[in-house]
């Protein structure tokens, strides 16, 4: 059964197409936007995201231009969520606490109006996940990224994750990334070998990147702090979120043409990050989308 809590006014049946190319160009326009917009505006972005994470979710939003702030405690999270220009929740680590702060900051990002983002992180594993990423749902997250196997187990799909790491292929869960981002009503995300985003009715892909990335743990709870920090400057959040899926895949990809091994694949990453043009990022959404349909 899926986790998402039923709602009415959620279209159940989405009409699944992928974006015309008209509409890529004018996604890839937001996406370089967004980039620029970034390092002009420096988001605060309040991260509630697992122990192994922090340290690399922090770096990473710096190196591109936000400004992380890890504040989870529920004596303070909601209050700290006043402050916020995007919220993270991410369920790796989690605890009664952890998620009481986690409530307590999505609630008032959705008061506010300010983006939030779910990383739902092994969340077919136990049914302490299952059931807080539910409680969490009827907070109508802005965004949920999560790889392949917990897009499947919140679509209702079991057995398609290995602990916190994806058993299936991100390119095979278009549909039920589509049928989620609907009933959710929200944009989900799905990373892997390709990058899928989708609003239900719209469709992007990014490829590229590095082979190696899964070996950086935590790179896709940080790439979903950085899914946060361009839905704070971005309003259209199906570009804002490739925006920042596309800024780790070109980064990566570049970092990797030096890197020896996942140890400065992860420091290269960062640098990269941090030189990253809205021109590259844009342009990867593009290029994508054509590759897509040929
Ligand atoms: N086989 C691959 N080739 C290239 N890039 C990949 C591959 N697998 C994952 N990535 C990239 O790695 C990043 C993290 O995605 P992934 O799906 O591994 O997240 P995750 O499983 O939630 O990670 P974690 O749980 O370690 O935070 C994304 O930017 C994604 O594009
Ligand atoms: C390894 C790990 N365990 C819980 S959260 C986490 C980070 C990657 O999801
Ligand atoms: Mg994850």
């Amino acid at each position: 059964m899926s986790a998402v809590p039923s709602s009415s006014d959620a279209p159940r049946t989405p009409a699944v197409t992928t974006t015309s190319s008209l509409d890529v160009t004018d996604a890839a326009a937001a996406a370089g936007h967004v980039v620029e917009q970034l390092r002009a505006r420096r988001p605060l972005v309040q991260c509630i995201t697992n122990y192994v994470s922090m340290d690399l979710a922090a770096n990473l939003l710096n190196a591109a231009g936000a400004s992380p702030a890890m504040v989870h405690h529920p004596q303070e999270a909601g209050e700290f969520a006043g402050l916020a220009d995007a919220v993270v929740a991410n369920i790796g680590t989690p605890s009664p606490d952890w998620a009481d702060g986690i409530v307590a900051a999505t609630t008032v990002a959705v008061e506010r109006g300010v983006p939030w983002v779910l990383d739902p992180v092994a969340v077919g594993a136990t049914s302490y996940r299952r059931d807080l990423a539910g409680r969490l749902l009827t907070n109508r997250p802005t965004v949920i990224r999560g790889n392949a196997g917990e897009v499947l187990a919140l679509a209702g799909v079991a057995g398609a994750s290995r602990g916190v790491d994806s058993a299936a292929d991100s390119s095979a869960v278009g549909d039920q990334a589509a049928a989620l981002a609907a009933e959710a009503g929200c944009v989900v995300a799905v990373t892997g070998a390709r990058d899928l985003v989708t609003d239900g009715r719209r469709q992007l892909t990014i490829d590229g990147g590095d082979r190696r990335a899964p070996m950086i743990t935590a790179l896709g709870c940080s790439a979903t702090a950085l899914v946060a920090a361009c839905c704070a400057v971005g309003e259209d959040r199906l570009a804002a979120t490739a925006a920042a899926l596309a800024m780790i895949t070109v980064a990566i990809e570049r970092a990797g043409r030096d890197a020896a091994g996942p140890g400065s694949l992860r420091w290269r990453l960062l640098d990269e990050l941090a030189d990253l043009s809205a021109d590259q990022v844009g342009s990867r959404i593009e290029e994508s989308h054509r590759d897509d349909q040929s």
